[in-house]
């Protein structure tokens, strides 16, 4: 695992989008194609940020959601909706790169669905993400994997629905940790103040967070967080 503090939130997300350049060109080379996991909440902005600035072939990309909210695209709430109004546009990614949840469907038919959709690229019995971005929320949950939640032992599915999300709106769909720790890296990138007390709970006391359950067998892990996340960790 490593962890990197960076002075600023733009420092942050320069060295969030080298890292994910480094993780496309390898992945393209690789297969032709680069799989990456995103997910909603603040992520976004950093991503805005950083990858004007890289130099990969984007139309290798397929954007799957580590979770996505069960709501409308032109909902506020819905994380595809956000994407297209923030991203689209402004790097050269395309609508169609985004594997977006089923519409009009309850949470428990959408997760089937993405699953049904996911399998169209990966073989194998767990999906192998070239990359997932993560996020962590105030509760130290990582995509909609919250804290005491049963989904948290769910090893059985690659997608599960989630219809009590304590962090609104409630039905949501979600990839399970045998999916995020089978991913070939995965990046946590946080920037702020508001961070600064779960990241001390997280990374120097380790407890029993879902973001600590975050263990790719990969070995490739890393946390970028800035300066004032990262007030209370070791440099
Ligand atoms: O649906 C969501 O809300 C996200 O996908 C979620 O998993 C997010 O990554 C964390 O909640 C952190 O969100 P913030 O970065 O906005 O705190």
């Amino acid at each position: 695992m490593s962890v990197i503090i960076k002075e600023n939130e733009h420092e942050l997300s320069q060295e969030l989008a080298k890292l994910i350049e480094t993780a496309s060109n390898e992945a393209i080379n690789d297969h032709n194609g680069f799989f990456v996991g995103v997910s909603g909440g603040s992520l976004i902005t950093l991503l805005i940020a950083g990858l004007k600035g890289i130099r990969t072939d984007f139309s290798k990309w397929k954007i799957f959601f580590n979770d996505e909210r069960v709501v409308p695209v032109d909902d506020p709430d819905s994380t595809f909706g956000a994407y297209k109004k923030d991203l689209v546009g402004k790097v050269p990614i395309t609508e169609d790169q985004f594997v977006q949840i089923k519409q009009g469907v309850t949470a428990d038919v959408a997760a089937k669905d993405y699953v049904q959709q996911m399998a169209q690229y990966f073989t194998g019995s767990w999906p192998a993400f070239d990359l997932l971005l993560l996020g962590m929320g105030p509760d130290g949950h990582t995509c909609s994997l919250f804290p005491g939640h049963p989904l948290l032992e769910d090893d059985s599915r690659w997608v599960a629905p989630i219809t009590d999300s304590p962090k609104p709106p409630p039905a949501r769909v979600t990839i399970t940790f045998p999916v995020i720790n089978n991913a070939k890296a995965c990046i946590f990138a946080m920037w702020g103040d508001g961070k600064a007390d779960m990241l001390r709970r997280v990374l120097v006391d380790k407890e029993d967070l879902p973001v600590n359950r975050v263990k790719p067998k990969s070995g490739k892990l890393f946390w970028i967080v800035d300066k004032a996340a990262g007030k209370y960790l070791k440099k």
